[in-house]
């Protein structure tokens, strides 16, 4: 593709375009703590185009034209390329280090955006809950609960967890709904995680999100709305429930 179409695909005055909105949310994401330090971030997809971020830049002062667009699907490895794209900036940049793990998203849930936070809410859950998930449930005996791995329960107002659809572009999930977010392990480059990622969105078909221990969390929509609103909901309940647990308000079942 020529560069002035290529670069056609970044340059809009709407600004809901992809290239508009990515760096939008990254400043917005970057004052609630999620990608400080350049870690973390969004992908939007439209169809057949996926819009990233550069990687290892500061999230908050990404411009349009620093954003990539890949097509969706990639068209066969060959032994030339691994990655195929429509457009790349210009200036020095590589493309996120997440885009094997947003692509599960696409793949996996036929996602339409993918959000890596940072966020020390859902590192710290995945400190204090030290088993392969954390499960929400609500209600048990009319009594608003909410239960961390198969070890521990607390009371808790439920009404996040009906901001979160089932599998993450599924229908919401209802206070009588159980909410299941797996935990993976940390590798040292966040390439490694794909593998894991996909294992754990197999396993646990009705997860809307996966966890990283020590490291953050992945959150997917159908659309960059519903993956944000999703990850603001989770991120709720990751930190009031730690905030529970470490206040001892939580009644352990069996530790
Ligand atoms: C300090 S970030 C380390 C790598 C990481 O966790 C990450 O999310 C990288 O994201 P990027 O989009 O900057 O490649
Ligand atoms: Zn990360």
């Amino acid at each position: 593709m020529a560069s002035a179409e290529a670069d056609a695909l970044v340059i809009s005055s709407d600004p809901l375009h992809p290239a508009n909105l990515i760096p939008e949310l990254c400043r917005s994401f970057y004052q609630l703590g999620w990608v400080t330090g350049t870690g973390g971030g969004i992908c939007i997809r439209t169809g057949d185009k996926v819009y990233i971020a550069p990687s290892g830049v500061q999230k908050e002062r990404i411009e349009p034209t620093h954003i990539f667009v890949l097509p969706y699907p990639q068209p066969p490895p060959s032994p030339h390329t691994d990655r195929v794209f429509l457009r790349r900036p210009t200036s020095n940049l590589k493309e996120s280090a997440c885009t094997p793990l947003f692509w599960n998203s696409f793949d996996l849930r036929n996602a339409g955006s993918c959000i890596h936070t940072h966020s020390q809410h859902a590192v710290m859950a995945t400190l204090l809950w030290t088993g392969p998930v954390f499960t929400i449930s609500h209600q048990v005996r009319g009594t608003r609960l909410l239960v961390m791995s198969t070890s521990a329960v607390l009371r808790f107002p439920s009404q996040m967890i009906k901001g979160v659809r089932i599998a993450g572009t599924g229908t919401a999930l209802s206070y009588l709904d159980t909410l299941e977010i797996p935990i993976i392990e940390n590798t040292p480059n966040e390439e490694d995680l794909k593998d894991s990622m996909a294992e754990a969105m197999v396993k646990y078909p009705n997860a809307a999100a996966v966890l990283v221990r020590r490291h953050g969390v992945y959150v997917w929509g159908n659309d960059w709305e519903k993956a944000k609103t999703q990850t603001e909901c989770l991120d709720y309940l990751f930190e009031i429930g730690v905030k529970m647990k470490l206040a001892g308000l939580l009644t352990v079942l069996n530790e």
